[in-house]
């Protein structure tokens, strides 16, 4: 019987969420509510009571948060974590015998029975919470415990003992016995909140320049950045800076030869000019990126740098440390896949050498020096095909001592394997969004992201392209299909990015029989008319002002979906966690043709009272119509505007001006219903 607590009559199980058993934390950031929920009862029908229990890592001392009892043994409790960092929770259960007795009473008196005996054991109850309570308190109840066992009648007793005074007080006071604590403290992984609200922008600063025929420098980048910051986005992604390997260089639309002259992929890092510390000298300085981040800084935008760990031959690497490649018996090392993708031109690492302590110190090494120069955020390049242990390994003393640095996931692969990068610390991570075509699939698709347990670990940063991801939709569908797809990832998920020159200023040409650009700047640089306004870019900077104004476009989790009778029709609805900004958007996901049909609002999850009119305002066109009840009919032109982003505008919600200036308006605005 040792180690045995006979005592203990309180079982806690199907704790929510706990991943993997309590092996990783869940996700939140600050700010944002944490609700934990599980089975919590007892043997027989004593009353049952539980607490929620959280602090943060730094702290001793835990706050506790009274559970819920929302019925069927089933209890809920939330906290707002309200600092970056690793917040831990748990739960604790015992039998309430005042409790108890409180109900017992009051069910014996309603049953007319003696209650003569029960009054008695009720001031012993009170008196025994008395010998352990503050002064004050002692009085109090050793009051209320005289008057039980005074000839007080029973209908005074039964409302004395049942009263809120007593009940709280005997709430304070009351020793809980034999507690139950859960078995596992578990964990929850707070991160600043551009973790669920950013807004990337892609470019390549080769291509930076304003003039034809020049490479691009810093210098041209910081000259874009009121543009960008125009615009509405808060986060550039630059693929690798750094110096460019001269052998096996790739050419032009991948070739595996280049001429001379070519600059090669930015992802075959490392020359005699240095590794992944180093900058390509085209580009400038390490002084001048510094520059180009503070000014990024100052217009409100932060720089998220490339983290991809793979070697040009050429790279310092390959000569000092050998060990960290797989050579094989003709003294080569086999260029880096990830099939069925070949880059001839860059050198994998090899995570089973026996050096790999010196290897990972290293790797985290390269993190720290972008980290010294202003950058915080991360767009990690195939973390799939490097180990987990190492990932987990390094976000984890990273953001120990730098809490506020985000790594996004570029993995494109299996399920499982996208998911476990995720709970293994991985901040947002890619998704399969980008071929997601049909209002079903994204139903489907969203469904799966934020009502399953991915919720808890999965945050996804939709991108409807990227310099290697050129989809079918985007390929024949037009101007309609770019306006389509990136108000769909702005309004679908608060992380969203695009691959941004391109997608605003040519829509791009695919390579034949591939969803891949053909002429990629990966291979060349090139040239973009940066002065350029489309109707895809005024669209663009739009749905980033509405997103910045409207608090429902900023989380990921509020969503709903509602029916359509055309299944061309999606429709979703999104609130904010105060319910007072609510989104309805309706898109016409076939570019080609005018859809028209009847949407049914989710009027219940936007609370939405039955049969009252409501306003609907397009953000985007600025047309305004009144709806009623659930189903209510569209019509969307995708030459026009293939999607409708709807406020909806009650008469109290004080969100009735959207603070937009006007001048953000698109060319063409037309009525729709
Ligand atoms: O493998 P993914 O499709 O996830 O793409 C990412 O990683 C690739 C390898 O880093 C990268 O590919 C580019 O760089 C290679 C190395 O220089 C080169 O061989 C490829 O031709 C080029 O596309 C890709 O861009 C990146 O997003």
């Amino acid at each position: 019987m040792e180690g045995l607590d006979g005592t203990h009559r309180v079982i806690i199980e199907n704790v929510k969420p706990e991943l993997n058993c309590g092996q990783y934390p869940v996700k939140r950031v600050v700010g944002e509510e944490l609700t934990v929920t599980a089975d919590i009862f007892g043997d027989g029908h004593d009353e049952v009571k539980a607490v929620l229990l959280y602090r943060h890592s730094r702290s001793k001392k835990w706050n506790e948060v009274p559970m819920k009892f929302l019925g069927n043994d089933h209890w809920q409790a939330a906290f707002v974590p309200d600092a970056m960092g690793m917040y831990e929770y748990t739960l604790q259960g015992w039998i309430d015998h005042f409790y108890t007795w409180q109900k017992g009473l009051r069910k014996k008196f309603e049953a007319n029975q003696d209650i003569t005996v029960e009054l008695q054991i009720g001031a012993q109850l009170m008196e025994e919470a008395a010998a352990t309570a503050k002064a004050g308190q002692q009085k109090r109840l050793h009051k209320w415990a005289q008057q039980l066992r005074s000839n007080i009648s029973a209908a005074d007793g039964v409302e004395l003992a049942t009263s809120h005074d007593v009940t709280d007080q005997m709430n304070a006071c009351c020793e809980r016995k034999n507690v139950t604590n859960y078995s596992k403290i578990l964990r929850v992984d707070v991160e600043r909140q551009k973790a669920l609200f950013s807004t990337w922008y892609e470019f390549f600063p080769r291509s930076a320049a304003q003039e034809a025929n020049r490479h691009g420098t810093f210098q041209d980048c910081i000259r874009l950045l009121p543009r960008i910051a125009e615009m509405g986005f808060d986060t550039i992604y630059l693929p690798p800076i750094h110096p460019i390997g001269r052998a096996f260089r790739k050419g032009k639309n991948n070739a595996t030869t280049s001429e001379p002259g070519e600059p090669g992929s930015p992802w075959a890092i490392g020359a005699e000019e240095g590794g992944h510390k180093s900058i390509l000298p085209e580009l400038g300085t390490l002084d001048d990126f510094r520059h180009f981040v503070h000014e990024a800084r100052n217009h409100g935008i932060e720089v998220a740098l490339d983290f991809a760990i793979q070697c040009s031959p050429d790279h310092p690497y390959v000569k000092e440390h050998p060990q960290w490649f797989k050579w094989r018996p003709d003294g080569t090392v086999q260029y880096a896949e990830n099939p069925p993708k070949k880059y001839q031109d860059v050198l994998p690492v090899n995570f089973e050498t026996e050096d790999w302590q010196n290897l990972w110190q290293e790797l985290k090494s390269i993190v720290l020096h972008w980290i010294d120069q202003g950058v915080y955020i991360f767009r990690v390049d195939n973390p799939h095909t490097k180990t987990f242990g190492f990932w987990e390994w390094m976000i984890r003393e990273v953001r120990v001592k730098h809490p506020q640095v985000i790594f996004l996931a570029e993995a494109f692969t299996r399920p499982r394997v996208m998911e476990r990068l995720g709970k293994i610390g991985f901040t947002q991570s890619y998704t399969y969004f980008t071929w997601r075509n049909s209002p079903q699939e994204i139903r489907e698709y969203l469904t799966e992201l934020t009502k399953t347990e991915m919720r808890e670990y999965y945050r996804p940063n939709f991108w409807p392209n990227t310099p290697d991801i050129l989809p079918e939709v985007l390929q024949h569908g037009g101007e309609p299909a770019h306006i389509m797809r990136v108000v769909l990832a702005a309004t679908l998920s608060s992380n969203y990015g695009l691959y941004g020159p391109v997608y605003e200023f040519s829509m791009g040409t695919p390579y034949p029989g591939k969803e891949e650009y053909i002429d990629s700047e990966k291979y060349e640089v090139k040239h973009w008319d940066w002065g350029k306004k489309t109707k895809v870019s005024e669209v663009i900077t739009l749905i980033n002002k509405i997103r910045k104004v409207n608090p429902a476009l900023q989380t990921t989790w509020n969503i709903a979906f509602g029916d359509t009778d055309n299944p061309q029709l999606l429709c979703f609805a999104k609130w904010d966690s105060a319910k007072r900004n609510k989104i309805i958007v309706v898109a016409n996901m076939d570019p080609y043709n005018t859809q028209s049909g009847w949407v049914k609002v989710p009027i219940h999850e936007l609370q939405l009272p039955q049969g009252e009119q409501y306003m609907v305002h397009d953000l985007l066109t600025e047309h305004k119509y009144t709806w009623q009840n659930e189903w209510n009919y569209v019509e969307l032109r995708p030459h026009e505007m293939p999607v409708h982003v709807f406020r909806i505008e009650e008469a109290n919600t004080g969100m009735g001006h959207n603070n937009l200036d006007d001048t953000w308006l698109p060319t063409e605005h037309t009525t729709h219903e």
